[in-house]
């Protein structure tokens, strides 16, 4: 059948074998972290935090990944910065747009930089008059460059696979800096997160590093058949969120996402005794719930894999346990989300899948692939 191949998407077809472009690029979170924290992106983020701060409420927009980081975006503004913040699919938001946009700033998130919808709806943002149109994007001179008001670039360029990783977390750090930087103009000392995203490379690094083994064995010894949950609330909605997609592009897994509330009204009940449930236990506001979910899914005998910035509280508890770094909620997903990569990844060549190609290997999927539109 006669069809023509984009450039961007040939890198998935070229590798068979460890390691894959998409484990060269988690690896490469931390360095790609660094890039963001240059002199000149800290010039651009100051720029872009004076148009914000004069805002009314914040508008945080993207697809995939760069959707979830808008959501871990809007729980930031609200819970520190003291700015209403909402976070849509760019598709949602500009064929339904919130009312009153006036007064407001907007934020898209597009890793490319090219994605149509984004563009899209930072156009409609400055025709109703949105007092900032911002862009985080990792490819300098892209299309979002353009359509923005103030551009946050750095970050590592585009990433080669089609499943994207570090790009979840690079968009996290520009926000989470842009955010803290608002937040110093209105008065708030935001220095312990301020401190944190300084180092954020390195602690990357540790995570990626002490969660290797574990990820490994939770992959090696779960069912081929089994499916995978997972439970977050707060602002590790969007890591749970990012997780299930990255297991469903990755390893073609039956991963489901949900709020931890969420998850325990209806769903919970289509589990099975083989599959893996993930749980986010982090202190703050949801963390009893959360241990309260996880003893009461015992009787079910479904495996249990926590990531939890208290290990002590679950040393007894026989479940897989992944300890997260000491940081405040509001900025976890930076690096809670990164366990859950590279158990994917791991999944993916215990099962024989080829992790950068998003099935595309399969005729059926490329043609599909090649007429979703976009
Ligand atoms: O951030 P971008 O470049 O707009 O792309 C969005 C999404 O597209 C994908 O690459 C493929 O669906 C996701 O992994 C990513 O989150």
């Amino acid at each position: 059948m006669e069809r023509q191949i984009p450039d961007w998407m040939s890198p998935v077809f070229e590798r068979e074998e460890h390691p894959f472009y998409v484990w060269e690029e988690l690896m490469k979170t931390p360095e790609c972290l660094s890039s963001v924290l240059t002199e000149s992106n800290r010039l651009l983020v100051r720029q872009a935090a004076e148009a914000v701060a004069g805002s009314n409420a914040v508008h945080l927009l993207g697809c995939g990944s760069s959707y979830f980081a808008g959501i871990a975006g809007a729980y930031l503004f609200n819970g520190a910065v003291g700015l209403p913040a909402y976070a849509y699919n760019a598709f949602e938001f500009s064929a339904y747009p919130p009312a009153r946009l006036k007064g407001s700033a907007v934020i898209g998130i597009s890793h490319t930089g090219g994605t149509a919808v984004v563009l899209d709806s930072l156009e409609l943002a400055k025709r109703r008059g949105a007092a900032a149109v911002i862009g985080l994007t990792d490819v300098e001179r892209s299309p979002l460059t353009l359509a923005a008001t103030h551009v946050i670039e750095g970050g590592g360029g585009r990433e080669k696979p089609l499943p994207k990783t570090r790009s979840f977390a690079v968009s996290l750090l520009k926000m989470y800096l842009l955010a803290a930087e608002v937040g110093r103009l209105s008065g708030d000392r935001l220095e312990e997160m301020q401190a944190i995203l300084e180092q954020s490379p390195d602690m990357a690094r540790q995570v990626l590093d002490g969660s290797e083994r574990l990820t490994g064995q939770i992959a090696a010894g779960l069912n081929p058949s089994s499916s995978v949950y997972l439970f977050g609330a707060g602002p590790n909605t969007a890591s749970v969120l990012d997780g299930a997609l990255k297991l469903q592009e990755m390893a073609q897994a039956r991963a489901h996402a949900f709020e931890l509330e969420e998850g325990m009204h209806g769903p919970w009940v289509t589990m099975e005794p083989d599959d893996l449930v993930i749980v986010y236990a982090v202190r703050g506001p949801s963390f009893e719930k959360s241990k309260k979910l996880i003893s009461a899914l015992a009787p079910v005998g479904v495996n249990i894999w926590v990531l939890t910035d208290a290990p002590d509280s679950f040393a007894e508890s026989g479940h897989h346990v992944t300890s997260l770094p000491d940081v405040p909620e509001l900025i976890a997903p930076l690096f809670s989300v990164l366990p859950l990569y590279e158990f994917t990844y791991r999944l993916a060549l215990a099962r024989g899948i080829r992790p950068d190609a998003m099935r595309l290997t399969d005729e059926r999927f490329l043609q599909t692939r090649l007429k979703l539109p976009r």
